[in-house]
């Protein structure tokens, strides 16, 4: 196992920040942790890494106890937290060395990861830039391969997309499923499902420091008893329509929000048919008609009664 948590508990004074926190993380897994603002996944990665101290459980890493000295552990780890860290006073290609120094020693084996890790992040054109020339999402790419320029064997990013241009985020995506290609574990936070949804192969829902469901992206899915969403946009709809629409099979939900129809059903065949076949039965006039699988956001809402969204 590349890290067990095993009922971990964190309080900041009265608040209990993680509640019996418990989840592993295998060995080649992009293992996302999502969860809403506050839900707890910077003070578990905090945990792990010996940087905060807990209250109660335990903690391994590459099946090691994990503890403040335990440097041979932390040597294989590369971490991206969610502020930038890089130093003002030294180039792109002067952090990157430096953040890679402190793992190599050997010059020449440094230069080459160096090279690679600017390669990996696309900021060739940039490597003589301070980072105060650099925008946002360059700013994220060069403290990423700070992070990752050693080659760890786990890799955690903390959200590392916040604020960052579309072009950058999908480089930023793309270059953690290449270094997972590579051979590298990583654990991904973040409060995007989308991303999550789009890298990872395993994915933990935290709320108020607890787990509320782990799995695939499709396990997660299977686990709520929504399997489709249906929106029509209506012009004018009657209550004997909308009656109509609610007396199909497995219909959870039908709502009319000024003119817009939002049908929620039940996993099930031919659900799209049989609103189309009653619309044009009952004669309800429709401009725009589509199908959406469930979300994660619908997973949490489903669990929780909430959005993960703020
Ligand atoms: N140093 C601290 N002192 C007191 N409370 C804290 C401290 N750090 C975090 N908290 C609180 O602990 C809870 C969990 O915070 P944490 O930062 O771990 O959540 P998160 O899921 O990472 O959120 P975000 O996405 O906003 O970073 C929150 O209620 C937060 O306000």
């Amino acid at each position: 196992m590349i890290v067990k948590v095993n009922q971990l508990v964190k309080r900041y004074g009265d608040l209990l920040a993680l509640d019996h926190l418990s989840f592993e993380v295998k060995q080649g897994e992009i293992f996302g942790l999502l969860g809403p603002n506050g839900s707890g996944k910077t003070t578990a990665i905090n945990c792990i890494l010996s940087l905060l101290k807990y209250d109660k459980g335990d903690i391994s890493v590459f099946d090691k106890p994990m503890k403040p000295e335990a440097y041979d552990i932390k040597r294989d780890i590369g971490i991206v937290m969610q502020e930038v860290a890089v130093f003002d006073e030294l180039t792109v290609h002067g952090n990157i060395d430096y953040f890679c120094g402190l793992y190599v020693s050997d010059k020449k084996e440094r230069k080459a990861l160096v090279e690679e890790a600017i390669k990996f992040v696309g900021l060739e054109e940039f490597t003589k830039f301070y980072p105060k020339k650099l925008s946002g999402g360059l700013l994220r790419r060069l403290n990423i391969a700070c992070g990752i320029a050693h080659k760890p064997k786990l890799i955690i990013l903390d959200e590392p997309t916040v604020a960052v241009d579309p072009q950058s985020r999908n480089k930023i995506l793309e270059g953690i499923v290449q270094l997972n290609k590579q051979g590298a574990t990583i654990i991904y936070t973040s409060h995007y499902m989308e991303e999550v949804e789009q890298i990872c192969s395993r994915i933990m829902i935290l709320d108020k420091g607890q787990v509320i469901a782990t799995g695939t992206k499709d396990e997660l899915k299977g686990m709520i008893s929504l399997g489709e969403k249906i929106t029509v946009e209506t012009y004018e709809i009657t209550s004997h329509q909308l009656e109509a629409l609610k007396g199909l099979p497995n219909i959870i939900s039908v709502e009319d929000l000024s003119g817009v129809l939002t049908i929620r059903s039940a996993k099930g065949k031919n659900n799209l048919e049989n609103v189309l076949e009653t619309l044009k039965r009952e004669q309800v006039s429709f401009g725009k008609i589509y199908s959406e699988l469930p979300t994660l956001n619908d997973v949490f809402l489903e669990i929780t009664g909430k959005e993960l969204r703020d």
